[in-house]
């Protein structure tokens, strides 16, 4: 989303532009970097400061909240403004949150060593999708940067064995063709898919990557939900070209053309590569991104932006609760742990075996409570290896992170021992020995948790090489000595103890000395520009011996120096500058053989990371009183749930009240019921049912029966969703649309209150024309929600059409809502009861009353519904008919299908009335705030007449 302001501030700044020719030296060198990286914002270091001039220092002082200072030359005066090194961090997350990319032009070569200017590069490119610094990362999240190419598909006869594909079903003949690629630089993991460009869109969206990369040929997507929106820009279109593309790859996977099925996927795996490299300053390819991982999204639950959205997997949209699913299910200890499980919500399994053996794995970590808590416990001393071995890789680990990485390592053989059941009091005497003692009664059960513990390798040289090589408490600086530990090289020992015996010699100096002068007041001291001297006073100058040297006079003393001292001096100096350079380079050597093994660490890292999540989701299962799924691998089961709960709802509603669902395979289920009476909580209650039992959790109720769904739609009415700032009319169908057209029979749909966002007839017309495609077209299993009571006469003449209803009891006309659902038809809306409830002043609920009572007799349009005669039946049609009017008087939404209705009165009307009506946006427009309106209206009506 590059706006004009930005375009003008990054590359070149034109008030550079326009004084190149007579720059200085530095400043044209500030050109020269700003002109190479025309996409970013060059901040250009000057000793301790990053500094940008012109256009663009205007741009870091406005953004970033900094006096914008003036540099005068001989040139001229140039607008500068500057954020210092040693605490560019929030400066650079302010920048990259406006949406810039930030390129570091950094001091390359020591200026106290440089004759003449310093020499400048950009060493890296900070961009939203490409942050690799943990203080601009969230911790244990995913930061991708994804890239799109476009491309016809390509269809040959090899096997999906033969491309090398883990998880790809086989695309030969099928559509594809957009490529996605998207890679996580901080973790090295990278993603690759080829799909329609609908699937791809659902894709981005489920990837959520902070930048998108679009090639020339690739269809423009936009984030379904601006809230967790992606900067789009063109990066240089030849990183797209197929050959370029393949070339870029080689260096990660062998034979990348015979690998990919797609020319696209292929592009846009380079091209995503290429962007990497670009970012973090062009060094060759990135040695961490071992595993570029292919996938098909059909092996995953499709879960688009829409449905992530209203279920609250990750995003609260401030209705109710204030948790997220995911806040609920999160029990990690880590934050490896932490990122597995948001990788396994965003993509529910659908594969029946998969899902199983995380179930058991569960299971197992629900029962065994020792082995439960110990693996958390185990596991909270863990780092985050992923960017821990990221930053080994890319060489910018210091002492202390090969430390962390250590006391990872270290946390292995406890957690094999863990699982292996050691601490389990009932395996108590076990011995927790190496693999040929173990017991295999003591090894996990559960095939999936064996398998990850046999994974955990625990890497014992290089936990053996750290130990020996790195302090303990090692400074951050890497150049300045302290980090090797003493015993690990003998030539660097050596030069220590030439350093420490030469210490040692002076400290004794003084004590010598004075004893062969006689002189007490001797004293021996060091500055940083002279070095060692022995001091003596003047009085004491005739005693001085023949070999003292003078160094230094002050006013009444005498500073001297011995041959000998001198030569210890240099011996001193000598070996700290060689020592501390000797450090260094053994730190980087052992930093390198670190960087060796960075496949088996990442191996290692998934294990840990899968591991966690599922000790997380035991946790969640005990801790909130979960049972395990049933699975039924059968295309015609349906949902069983009994005593379901809303796992986020329940815990802010100290009494939730627990339904059954019982909804067979391709069944429309209409729910009726008050406002307020739970309907909404219901409907996702069964969904999250769905999507915990998929990702491998157990689920909130007393048992449930499952079948496996490959799509889940949702389309939640429009005054819920005014969060998403997205809640027109138009949005409402296109989602519906989207549903109608892909849904099927292996396809969960949640349909709440769909046709609330325009006129009541319209709006009733196409909900039903909507549940009646549903059902007779696409034998989705779906949900649907309404305030459409005339809907529920579809049951009479559908067969797989069902009613349930919420239930509320009126006392003394206190309505109180039971959440309780039960089957049939809704005989109330409780409408007044609940305007009631939310504070509306006591006349608007006696008129509406009135209203109910007195004028509301006769039939609704569909015969059928004998509600009709009830009052509360009366208060829908009032405002039925009220909402009509206002719709047709103003023609606010434009959708009324009664142009007859054209209500003449609108003319008779005042105008400020009329002028007032047009403005009502009733789509957005909760029934309460209509009735408000509608009262305010009349008064004025009334009024005015
Ligand atoms: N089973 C339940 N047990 C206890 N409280 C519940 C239950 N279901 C819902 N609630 C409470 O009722 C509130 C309203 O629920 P919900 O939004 O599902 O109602 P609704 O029928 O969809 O309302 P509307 O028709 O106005 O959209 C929830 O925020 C929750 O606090």
């Amino acid at each position: 989303m590059p706006t004009a302001d930005r375009e003008t501030v990054t590359g070149l700044p034109p008030g550079i532009a326009a004084a190149r020719d007579e720059l200085t030296p530095m400043l044209s060198q500030y050109a020269d970097l700003c002109a190479a990286h025309g996409d970013a914002l060059v901040l250009f270091q000057v000793g301790d400061f990053y500094e940008a001039f012109c256009e663009a220092a205007e741009t870091v002082a406005r953004v970033c909240e900094v006096t914008l200072t003036e540099r005068s030359d001989s040139t001229g005066d140039y607008p500068m403004a500057g954020i210092p090194i040693d605490n560019a961090g929030p400066y650079l997350e302010t920048l990259l949150d406006a949406g810039y990319r930030v390129a570091l032009g950094d001091q390359v070569e020591d200026a106290e060593q440089a004759s003449g200017l310093v020499d400048r590069a950009v060493t890296e490119v900070i961009t939203p999708g490409t942050v690799v610094e943990d203080d601009l990362l969230d911790a244990g999240t995913t930061n991708y940067v994804a890239a799109v190419a476009g491309g016809d598909g390509r269809s040959d006869d090899r096997t999906a064995e033969d491309a090398g594909y883990d998880e790809w079903a086989g695309p030969a003949g099928c559509d594809a063709s957009v490529g996605l690629a998207a890679v996580d630089v901080s973790t090295g993991e990278c993603l690759v898919t080829a799909g329609d460009p609908e699937t791809v869109a659902g894709e981005l969206d489920r990837i959520a990557p902070a930048e998108l990369i679009v090639g020339p040929d690739a269809p423009a997507f936009d984030p379904a939900d601006a809230n967790r929106g992606w900067t789009t820009h063109d990066h240089d279109p030849g990183v797209f070209d197929l050959r370029a593309a393949t070339e870029r790859l080689e260096p990660y996977l062998p034979s990348p053309d015979r690998r990919f099925d797609e020319d696209a996927a292929l592009r846009a795996a380079g091209a995503v590569l290429a962007y990497a490299e670009y970012t973090q300053g062009d060094d060759g390819p990135l040695s961490y991104v071992t595993r570029i991982r292919r996938y098909d999204p059909r092996d995953r639950l499709r879960l688009d932006a829409a449905a992530q959205r209203s279920l609250e997997l990750f995003e609260n949209r401030g209705l109710g609760a204030s948790d997220t699913l995911f806040d609920v299910l999160d029990r990690t200890n880590c934050a490896l742990g932490r990122r597995c499980l948001e990788r396994w919500l965003r993509r529910p399994l659908v594969d029946p075996d998969a899902i199983a053996g995380r179930h058991d794995a569960v299971e197992e970590l629900v029962d065994r409570t020792l082995v439960r808590e110990a693996v958390g416990d185990s596991l909270a001393a863990a780092y985050d290896l992923e960017r821990l071995v990221g930053r080994v890789s890319r060489g910018r680990a210091d002492a202390r992170d090969l430390r962390s990485l250590h006391a990872t390592l270290a946390v292995v053989p406890e957690l094999k021992a863990v699982l292996s059941g050691v601490s389990d009091e009932t395996d108590a005497t076990t011995d927790a020995g190496g693999a040929d003692t173990e017991d295999a009664d003591a090894l996990p059960q559960s095939d999936h948790l064996r398998d990850l513990r046999g994974r955990l390798d625990e890497l014992e040289e290089i936990r053996a090489l750290i130990d020996s090589a790195i302090a303990v408490d090692p400074p951050q600086e890497i150049t300045e000595g302290g980090v090797i530990r003493e015993g690990f090289d003998a030539d660097l020992d050596d030069l220590r103890a030439t350093e420490r015996e030469g210490r040692e010699w002076i400290a004794d100096l003084e004590a010598r000395e004075r004893e062969r002068t006689g002189i007490d007041s001797l004293s021996v001291g060091h500055t940083q520009v002279h070095g060692y001297y022995i001091e003596v006073t003047d009085a004491n100058r005739d005693r001085v011996p023949d070999d003292y040297r003078r160094r230094q006079t002050l006013k009444n003393s005498e500073r001297y120096v011995t041959p000998e001292l001198k030569e210890r001096e240099d011996a001193i100096v000598g070996a700290t500058e060689r020592a501390d350079a000797m450090e260094y380079d053994l730190f980087v050597d052992v930093r390198e053989r670190v960087a060796d093994e960075t496949e088996r660490i990442q191996a290692l890292a998934d294990a840990i990371s899968e591991i966690d999540a599922l000790a997380s989701l035991a946790t969640v299962a005990v801790e909130s009183g979960y049972v395990r799924p049933e699975i039924v691998d059968d295309p015609d089961a349906g949902i069983e749930i009994e005593g379901g709960r809303h796992p986020v709802v329940e815990r802010s509603e100290a009494s939730f009240v627990p339904n059954d669902a019982t909804l067979p395979r391709g069944s429309v289920t209409l729910i009726t019921g008050p406002n307020m009476s739970g309907k909404s909580t219901y409907m996702r209650s069964v969904a999250l049912a769905v999507v915990l039992a998929q990702t491998g959790s157990f689920v909130p109720a007393q048992a449930a029966e499952l079948p496996v769904f490959d799509r889940l739609f949702t389309r939640v009415g429009a005054s819920d969703d005014i969060a998403g700032g997205q809640s027109t009319f138009m949005r409402e169908m296109s989602e519906l649309t989207e549903i109608l057209h892909d849904a099927g029979p292996d396809s969960l749909v949640l349909l709440d209150e769909v046709g609330r966002g325009t006129a009541t007839t319209d709006g009733r017309a196409i909900a039903r024309a909507a549940a009646e495609f549903v059902h007779d077209e696409l034998g989705a299993t779906t949900l649907f929600a309404t305030h459409y009571h005339e809907l529920t006469d579809l049951a009479d003449r559908h067969d797989r059409v069902r009613n349930l209803h919420f239930a509320a009891t009126r006392d003394d006309g206190d309505v109180t809502f039971l959440h309780r659902v039960v089957p049939g038809v809704s005989s109330s809306s409780y409408g007044v009861e609940v305007a009631e409830l939310a504070g509306v002043p006591t006349p608007v609920v006696e008129r509406a009353r009135s209203i109910v009572a007195g004028e509301g007799r006769g039939a609704t349009d569909d015969s059928s519904n004998t509600d009709a005669d009830t009052p509360d039946a009366a208060l829908d049609e009032f405002i039925d008919e009220n909402t009509e009017n206002v719709g047709t008087a103003g023609d606010m939404s434009g959708e009324s299908s009664d142009p007859g209705g054209e209500d003449t009165r609108a003319a008779e009307d005042p105008p400020d009335l009329i002028a007032d009506l047009r403005d009502l946006d009733i789509a957005r427009m909760t029934p309460i705030e209509a009735l408000n309106t509608l009262h305010d209206l009349q008064s004025r009506a009334d009024d005015d007449g």
